[in-house]
């Protein structure tokens, strides 16, 4: 399955908030026509219904084989959302969602055990081209249903193939939920610059720009991330004197993330029951 078919056939968005959108205005900037896109959602932003007035179908009447499904929705608005679209399931039309938490089986359980299903965690990133997904398909869903996910999703940046669903709560949690660990980062170093004596928009510019370089530099550079973190450190100086905080095994990154990463995966694994 192509991308014409997919404009051929069509895309139905189950939810279009933040997620949904940044996935949706990255497919719409590599060509996708607002008339190939149908969105159910019952508080569409101006967005949406501006791109209601370009062809986009918002609220109506669904096609009846449409090529694929995103489901966007809260994983707590599931089981009211999903019903609505049993008469999509047990055909060729691919669910693809990228909702935390939900599993295979309850999608399998709403649409029908045969219905092509693919579970997906994107990131927020995704708004600006580089989102990481990954995913995982149950056994419906063909190699070219896999392709067609990833070509989808390759739209609002990379994406992984995961061994299975049991992968899915850690992947959340790390790359699902990471960014706002990010953003926090930035939010504290520019406070702890201010705490420093800088002024608010300053400490503010410094922090986002080196984060922002060191995850580049991160991708970009031939050696992992502990030689970066070695070539910024000269030995008795300013970088050691805040990695002996930072790296501290029981009260730094080491300790602190561990216990927010399993936080995130228990939750995530709460959301499935
Ligand atoms: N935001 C993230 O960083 C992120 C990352 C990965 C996955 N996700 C997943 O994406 C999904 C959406 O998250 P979000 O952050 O976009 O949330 P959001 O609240 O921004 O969007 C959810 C949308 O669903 C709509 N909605 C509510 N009830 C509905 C119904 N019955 N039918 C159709 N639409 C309905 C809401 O109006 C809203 O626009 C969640 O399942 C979340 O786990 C989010
Ligand atoms: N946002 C969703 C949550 O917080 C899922 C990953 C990122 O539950």
């Amino acid at each position: 399955m192509s991308l014409e078919t997919v404009s051929r056939r069509g895309l139905v968005l189950l939810g279009c908030g933040k997620m949904g959108s940044a996935m949706l205005a990255g497919w719409l900037g590599r060509g996708l026509a607002p008339e190939a896109v149908w969105v159910l959602d019952p508080h569409p932003s101006d967005w949406l219904q501006g791109l209601a007035e370009k062809g986009l179908h918002l609220n109506a009447d669904l096609p009846d084989d449409p090529a694929i499904v995103l489901v966007a929705v809260k994983p707590q608005m599931m089981a009211e959302a999903l019903p609505r679209l049993a008469p999509l399931g047990n055909g060729a039309t691919l669910f693809l969602s990228v909702a935390a938490g939900t599993p295979i089986a309850f999608y399998e359980k709403t649409l029908g055990d045969r219905t092509p299903i693919i579970r997906a965690m994107p990131n927020t990133p995704a708004a600006v081209g580089r989102g990481i997904t990954a995913l995982t398909g149950n056994a419906r869903a063909s190699d070219t249903d896999l392709d067609l996910a990833e070509t989808l999703l390759a739209a609002v940046g990379q994406t992984v193939r995961l061994e299975g669903e049991h992968q899915m709560d850690a992947v959340t949690a790390v790359s699902g939920s990471g960014p706002a660990y990010v953003f926090h980062l930035i939010e504290t170093l520019a406070a702890a610059g201010e705490a420093e004596g800088l002024p608010a928009e300053l400490a503010m510019t410094l922090a986002k720009a080196t984060v922002a370089g060191a995850g580049h530099l991160a991708m970009e550079a031939e050696e992992g991330p502990a030689q970066l973190r070695v070539n910024v450190t000269s030995p008795g100086g300013t970088t050691a004197a805040a990695l002996k905080v930072l790296m501290d095994p029981d009260s730094g990154f080491p300790a602190l993330l561990k216990k927010a990463v399993k936080a995130a995966a228990d939750r995530s694994r709460e959301l499935a029951q």
